[in-house]
């Protein structure tokens, strides 16, 4: 049984300007998929209709057995708990320091007072410190997090993201701002989750290449529309061509 089934997605934030068009894909445990595709053809629009951050509108997601459109405010909270969400730009609160960032994960598990408080227990602060040391920063866990480099504070987003217990981590062109070296090291990161701890993660890049080493499947979007679901080791020009148009194809794969 999958972890995501999705069926005739479709999004239109307009009423006449198709964003997500007739999307259906089944998403395994453990799978770590790639989605690409042009600027603008809808890549994180559809990781946003996963949790609900936005209402798609058609079609269905299951995730997890639930069917996520017919979840009410409550469960949508705990819904959103078994889904971890990694950023492009970190989501971090700077002023706090690295380990409150990463007990800010928790959150999803406390009453409105808890949280507001920061009660987390010796429980969940030994968690935050493990999740650190997993991911080479527990030297950092009582710094502020504006004095981190980007790669650093992205490893402070899988932590936060981790400590959730998810099963799924949707990852939102989390290489993006980074150079070469902080990228390898958080898609490392990311894979070896991924197969240690059998989580699921979709992941959008602009980086064929990357997306290429490190994927089970790629799925390309173009307009909207799935344009490939296969292999990566299958992804050839031919699609490239199909994802990204006429002309990209020679330059990405050269
Ligand atoms: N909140 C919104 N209101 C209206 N239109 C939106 C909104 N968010 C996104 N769009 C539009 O939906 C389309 C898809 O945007 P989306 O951000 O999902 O694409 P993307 O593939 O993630 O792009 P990029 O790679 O540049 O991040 C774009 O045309 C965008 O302008």
């Amino acid at each position: 049984m999958a972890l995501l089934h999705v069926h005739n997605l479709s999004k239109r934030y307009e009423k006449d300007k198709q964003v997500l068009s007739d999307i259906n894909m089944e998403v395994g445990e453990g799978q770590f998929v790639s989605i690409i595709g042009p600027s603008g053809a809808g890549k994180s629009t559809f990781l946003r209709c996963i949790n609900r951050m936005i209402d798609s509108t058609e079609g269905e997601i299951y995730f997890d057995d639930v069917n996520v459109m017919s979840l009410t405010k409550k469960d949508l909270r705990k819904h959103r708990t078994k889904i971890g969400m990694i950023f492009q730009h970190y989501n971090l609160v700077s002023r706090l320091t690295v380990i409150e960032n990463v007990l800010h994960g928790r959150f999803g598990y406390k009453s409105t007072l808890q949280g507001v408080l920061g009660l987390f227990t010796e429980d969940e602060k030994l968690q935050a410190f493990n999740l650190l040391k997993k991911l080479g920063m527990e030297e950092h866990a009582y710094k502020r997090c504006d004095q981190l480099s980007g790669g650093q504070k992205q490893r402070v987003g899988i932590a936060r993201a981790l400590i959730q217990s998810p099963k799924l981590l949707l990852c939102d062109e989390p290489i993006a701002s980074l150079d070469p070296n902080a990228s390898k090291v958080i898609m490392d990161h990311l894979k070896t989750i991924s197969k240690e701890l059998n989580i699921t993660c979709i992941v959008n890049l602009h980086q064929v290449d990357v997306a290429k080493k490190y994927s089970d499947r790629i799925i390309g979007l173009n307009s909207g529309k799935v344009v490939y679901d296969g292999g990566s080791s299958e992804l050839r020009s031919d699609a490239i061509h199909m994802i990204y148009g006429s002309e990209a194809g020679e330059l990405i794969m050269e």
